[in-house]
């Protein structure tokens, strides 16, 4: 059993992740390119954990300049076992009220031309996602976000768009009668991605504004969006040690830990060498020739 090791990617608001014990930014190297910067790793409540700001320091990189391959690699070749996403999100529903934090558990992908598979290009792998989200670690962060003062909505649809533009009125209608109840640009391919690299992935969402259907609040504007952020930012820093204060001692293998085992189509003896190689975070595991992962 692998001891935990929590990666957190933080999202707009939230380029920091708190204090750390034995604290360390490094640079980490990603075949997949340049990630969105370094990392900051060390220790929380004794337990192992790993930060990456989704935008960067200064948030410089818009949505569709995230590289979340080289994220989600390199939080793997840190020897990050779960991912906890954190984003800001625009509400579609009445009850998800600016403030609220929801543990968002199915998304609606409606981004466009990102990179969203470590796979191809001489190993294909068709990983299943119908729930993106994993449990454990979604029950965990709801139960931290609870301690740490948040009111929490467990489970929400997530819409991802490109952006970086909000969504028109008729968009924001559109989602609404597709079900969906929160509105984002990055939890894909993120969630994808950490599927791929046999990470259980969570995503807390603290919603920021009603998005632009609402007649009774004005439309959205990133103004407002950064005042509510700088009102949670805390119970977010908050929620992440309540979450490492409540792991159990030991970490459970979770089925996403190995889920590879199963969706990699190609052949071994016909794998590209060229594509095993960059992969030798992702698939390690698979990749016996490979003996990797500094962690
Ligand atoms: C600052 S408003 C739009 C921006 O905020 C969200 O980012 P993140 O998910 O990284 O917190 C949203 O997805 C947009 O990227
Ligand atoms: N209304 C909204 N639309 C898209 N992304 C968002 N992030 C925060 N609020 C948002």
């Amino acid at each position: 059993m692998a001891d935990w090791h929590i990666g957190v990617i933080g999202g707009s608001g939230l380029y920091e992740p708190g204090a750390l014990e034995d604290a360390q930014e490094i640079a980490v190297n990603s075949a997949f390119g340049e990630p969105s910067g370094p990392v900051t790793t060390g220790q929380l409540g004794g337990v192992k954990f790993t930060f990456i700001a989704r935008h960067g320091a200064g948030h410089k990189r818009a949505p569709s300049e995230v590289n979340f391959r080289a994220n989600i690699d390199v939080l793997k070749r840190c020897g990050v076992t779960d991912v906890l996403a954190i984003s800001a999100i625009g509400s579609l529903k009445e009850e998800f009220a600016p403030g609220d934090f929801v543990a968002v558990d199915q998304l609606i992908d409606r981004t466009v031309g990102r990179e969203r598979s470590f796979f191809g290009e001489g190993i294909v792998a068709h990983v299943p996602l119908a729930d993106p989200v994993c449990p454990r670690l979604t029950e965990l962060a709801c139960k931290a976000a609870k301690k740490a003062g948040a009111k929490v909505h467990k489970g929400g649809i997530y819409v991802a768009i490109e952006g970086p533009q909000f969504s028109t009125r008729a968009e924001s209608h559109l989602y609404r009668n597709w079900g969906a109840d929160v509105i984002g640009m990055t939890a894909m391919p993120e969630a994808r991605l950490a599927r791929e690299a046999e990470l259980p992935y969570a995503l807390m969402g603290m919603v920021t504004d009603y998005d632009c259907w609402r007649d009774e609040t004005a439309d959205v504007d990133v103004t407002d969006i950064l005042k509510v952020m700088a009102e949670n930012s805390n119970k977010a820093r908050t929620m992440l040690e309540a979450l490492v204060a409540q792991l159990p001692k030991k970490r459970e293998a979770s089925p996403i830990d190995t889920i590879l085992d199963y969706a990699i189509i190609t052949p071994r003896e016909a794998w590209d060498i060229s594509a095993v190689t960059k992969l030798d975070a992702v698939a390690g595991r698979l990749i016996d020739m490979f003996p990797h992962r500094g962690s």
